[in-house]
């Protein structure tokens, strides 16, 4: 039988059978020796010694407001921080890429194959004894009774640091550019561009792109309703929209994604970047006068590449990471640095990024409660509300908490095919995925969970704490004080995060620089986006309230 299903090899050893009753593990250049690659090096032994552990590094980010409060204030202090954050965090990803879904060892065409998302770790060889190698039962708990155990909410439990529904659908609207599974060819395929591109507002291609623009001034197409800028109607582009339920024609707008038609807060920020959009256009029609339209087009699109960039890093993550470290974007960091532009969507990172208990059972917009249902394929409310209050509302109401039992019912069909599609592509354990990202495995579902009750559950459903699966895992981990979720989805969605965006192509030496984005009128617009602005440069009233945390 294959004896590497036990996963002997340890610390990124790779288990290579030989014959049918032997192993061995290839320790090369993990800085590890030994059977097992057990034995660390003597310069490696000094590392871990000095290495502070996630949980201390966590608990200092997130304490000593003072300290922060100086070294924040310290250019080139926060600058060396911000560094080694962009350089650990990228260093743990491969890149190239190693691993598909079909191959339990590495392949050319894991490399080549853009079609599939990219795997960290491989899937489990088919001929093992169990689902997870040699861990656990040889079947896995029924879908329908875990979901009814761990998932379902009963009682809304907001996000405990008042992260706010404006951030949700940020984190769905921004993720969904790089996170595009292709259902019809199975859930190893994906059909997007494998990182931020910014396809979720022009168009998946060249086509829609075409689609979306007016070819005049390098602007998108637009149609005025209440004297407010929105996207056109569908039956005047012709994009391919799809949506959950059916939809009314007054409701069937052309975006960028095809999916953004089904919530109005998705709605929401697809105007307000084709506002953003024209609006940068306009700029730099000014600043250039001779420039055609596709220069004007190009030139907005790598500015509000850029200006998603930034805002992703230091207030989407900054909200997330809930650090009193300020987080800088600033890609002269690594210059000189041996670091690949290169970014291959993660299968694991998409599994890790399903936030769904992120929403509310329903949205209070200026007063009207509207239930998710209300909300699905509905995304007129925003005209009807009007921008300013919309943003405003989703600006004042609680997000939920990424967390046990608290996925909302309109949310649990998502979360079922989730757990599936692991199955289907056989994920290796969340212990193994710990031990992958430098984390010490769970050594029981105490540990694991930090709640009795819940311990038992899991241990019911499982048996082996190495046999509990990968999104089960990060859901039912105890949380970090002050932390919006457990310590692996941090640790795993960091150096994917991190990685995904200084490996943007715009962060490399000969894009960052002003004659890039236009000239100094385009640098500037880069270098000091925000939000705040994003929303309130493309209002004609006074700036409402616009915040990934409640007042
Ligand atoms: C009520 C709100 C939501 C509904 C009804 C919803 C519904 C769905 C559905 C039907 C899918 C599967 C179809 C597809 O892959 O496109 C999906 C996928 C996904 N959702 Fe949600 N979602 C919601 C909110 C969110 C939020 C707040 C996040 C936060 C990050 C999120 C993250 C994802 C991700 C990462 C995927 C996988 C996308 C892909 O691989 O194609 N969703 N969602
Ligand atoms: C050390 O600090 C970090 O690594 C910070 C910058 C950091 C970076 C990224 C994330 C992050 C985690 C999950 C999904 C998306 C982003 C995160 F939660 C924290």
């Amino acid at each position: 039988e294959n004896l590497c299903c036990s996963y002997p090899c340890q610390n990124g050893g790779v288990c290579l059978t030989k014959g049918f009753n032997d192993y061995e593990c290839d320790c090369t250049s993990t800085d590890f020796y030994g059977r097992y690659c057990e034995v660390p090096t003597f310069t490696k032994r000094i590392k871990l010694w000095l290495k502070p552990s996630p949980s201390t590094l966590h608990n200092l980010l997130i304490g000593n407001k003072w300290f922060w409060d100086i070294v924040n204030s310290i250019p080139f202090i926060r600058k060396f921080i911000m560094k080694r954050v962009y350089t650990i965090r990228s260093d743990i990803i491969d890149s190239p890429p190693t691993y598909d879904n079909e191959h339990s060892y590495i392949t050319v065409d894991a490399n080549y194959n853009l079609s599939f998302f990219t795997r960290t770790l491989p899937p489990v060889p088919i001929e093992c004894p169990t689902p997870m190698g040699v861990a656990g039962q040889t079947k896995l708990p029924d879908i329908d009774e875990l979901v009814q155990k761990l998932f379902v909410r009963e009682k809304f439990k907001p996000e405990p640091r008042g992260t706010s529904a404006l951030f949700s659908f940020y984190a769905q609207h921004f993720t969904h550019q790089f996170f595009k599974t292709d259902i019809k060819r199975g859930p190893q395929y994906q059909w997007g561009g494998h990182g931020v591109d910014m396809t979720h507002v022009y168009g998946k291609d060249k086509h829609d792109e075409h689609l979306l623009r007016s070819h005049t001034d390098g602007k998108l197409k637009f149609q005025t309703i209440n004297d407010e800028d929105w996207p056109p109607f569908n039956k005047d582009v012709g994009v391919e929209m799809k949506y959950i339920l059916p939809v009314q024609k007054d409701n069937d707008f052309a975006l960028g994604h095809s999916f953004f038609g089904n919530l109005p807060g998705l709605f929401m920020y697809a105007t307000i970047w084709m506002r953003e959009h024209n609006r940068v256009c306009d700029v730099m029609r000014k600043a250039h006068p001779d420039w055609d339209d596709e220069r004007l087009f190009q030139t907005g699109k790598l500015i509000l590449l850029g200006s998603t960039i930034r805002i992703t890093v230091e207030e989407y993550i900054q909200q997330l990471s809930n650090y009193n470290f300020k987080l800088l974007f600033d890609p002269t960091l690594l210059f000189g640095e041996p670091f690949q532009y290169q970014n291959r969507v993660a299968l694991e990172f998409n599994h890790l990024y399903h936030w769904h208990p992120l929403m509310p059972d329903d949205f209070n917009i200026g007063g009207t409660n509207y239930t998710i249902k209300d909300f699905l394929v509905n995304p007129k409310l925003v005209i009807k509300h009007g921008m300013a209050n919309f943003v405003d509302s989703l600006s004042k109401q609680n997000a939920g908490s990424i967390t046990v039992k608290n996925h909302g019912k309109y949310t649990l069909a998502v979360v079922k095919e989730l757990m599936k599609h692991g199955r289907t592509l056989r994920l290796q354990s969340f212990n193994n995925y710990r031990k992958r990202f430098n984390l010490p495995a769970h050594k029981s579902f105490q540990e694991l969970t930090g709640n009795k009750k819940l311990a038992k559950v899991l241990e019911n459903f499982y048996g082996d704490i190495d046999a509990v699966e990968f999104y089960v895992g990060l859901i039912t981990e105890k949380r970090r004080p002050k932390a919006v979720f457990g310590e692996t989805i941090v640790e795993m969605g960091a150096p994917y995060s991190v990685k995904g965006i200084m490996a943007n192509p715009i962060c490399s030496p000969k894009y960052w620089k002003p004659s890039t984005f236009g000239g100094d009128v385009g640098w500037e617009i880069v270098n000091t986006a925000t939000l705040k602005k994003l929303f309130c440069q493309n209002l004609k009233e006074n700036c409402p309230e616009v915040s990934f945390k409640v007042p």
